[in-house]
């Protein structure tokens, strides 16, 4: 193939190794100086294969960071009281210094009680209607997994933040749990940005208009060639699962093999953000735990 730009992929999964091993150096010090292990605790609610694997990622993650994690197994058919009990022992537990919460929970149960009721300064997953708005202020502490994932990724590729200032980020959907988040943190980089979505007019010729193009929509190869601009960096935040020659494969929101053909840089699915995501829940929990050393202690010298 004549790609203009070969070997333009950006390798999530040797970031994420790095981040991990990072973040290990600073446990196995913070261990040091402390006496603190901090602790993640998993819930799990019900037996959805895809968030079995996920939080399995996640547990065996937490292994290699030298973190404490705890995995709650609860059944499809938990109240929301439960729930919550399980929540509010997590909260008054000093040694479980992040909480996760899988989602999407099953049909009746409320996600917005269960992430409000999680302590703010718990809250790994950044979901807390406080730590939404501490985002937006600028004072963020724990920012979502995911925006900060691709964050920390497009850092990186340009060699800083810095780099990143004045371009023009197009963000390919309106989450909660990724485009809004991602869309601050690319604001405080001091990029421009706009959010395009599923209501947005002539939405080829905004994404074309992209120094950063990100895709997080849930729409399998959605972005293709002509919706990006040459020399445009591309991070695909999709995980979609896709059933091709009779096979099940996991694709992104962006056709991998066209976009790359145009873009300077592109994150692949698996082994691009997926990866990062967990490797910040990780730095996340150690954040957690920093913090709430640093409160418990009245007297420091
Ligand atoms: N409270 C909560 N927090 C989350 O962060 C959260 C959640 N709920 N619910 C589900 C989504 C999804 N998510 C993924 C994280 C990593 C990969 C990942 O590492 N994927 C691998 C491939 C894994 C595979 O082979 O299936 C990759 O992209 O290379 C995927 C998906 C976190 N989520």
């Amino acid at each position: 193939m004549s790609d203009r730009y070969h070997e333009n992929r950006i390798d999530g999964k040797a970031m994420a190794d790095r981040l991990v091993a990072d973040v290990a150096k600073q446990v196995a010090t913070l261990k040091q100086t402390e006496h603190v292990i901090p602790g993640l605790a998993v819930v799990i609610v019900g037996d959805d294969p895809a968030s079995k694997v996920y939080v399995g990622n996640k547990i065996k993650r937490a292994k290699e960071a030298g973190l404490n994690s705890i995995k709650y197994e609860l059944p499809e058919n938990c109240t929301q009281d439960e729930l919550e009990q399980l929540i509010e022992r997590l909260n008054n537990d000093a040694d479980v210094h992040g909480i996760l919460v899988q989602l999407p929970l099953p049909k009746p149960l409320s996600e917005a009680r269960v992430i409000e009721l999680i302590s703010a300064e718990k809250d790994v997953d950044g979901f807390h209607p406080q730590n939404v708005g501490r985002l937006v202020a600028g004072q963020h502490s724990l920012v979502p997994c995911t925006p900060l994932g691709c964050l920390i990724m497009l850092r990186e590729h340009f060699h800083g933040e810095a780099a990143l200032s004045g371009k023009h980020a197009v963000v390919i959907g309106r989450s909660n749990i990724v485009g809004k988040p991602l869309a601050q943190l690319l604001l405080q980089a001091n990029c421009t940005v706009s959010i395009v979505h599923s209501r947005t007019r002539d939405i080829e010729t905004l994404c074309r208009q992209a120094d950063i193009l990100i895709a997080a929509v849930g729409r399998p190869q959605l972005v293709e060639k002509n919706w990006v601009k040459p020399g445009a960096v591309v991070i695909d935040v999709g995980i979609n699962a896709i059933e091709s020659d009779g096979a099940r494969k996991l694709v992104g929101d962006v056709d991998f093999a066209s976009v790359s053909q145009v873009a300077s840089a592109i994150t692949p699915v698996p082994g691009g953000v997926g990866p990062m995501t967990i490797a910040c829940l990780m730095q996340n929990t150690l954040n957690a735990a920093r913090m709430q050393i640093q409160h418990s202690d009245p007297i420091r010298t």
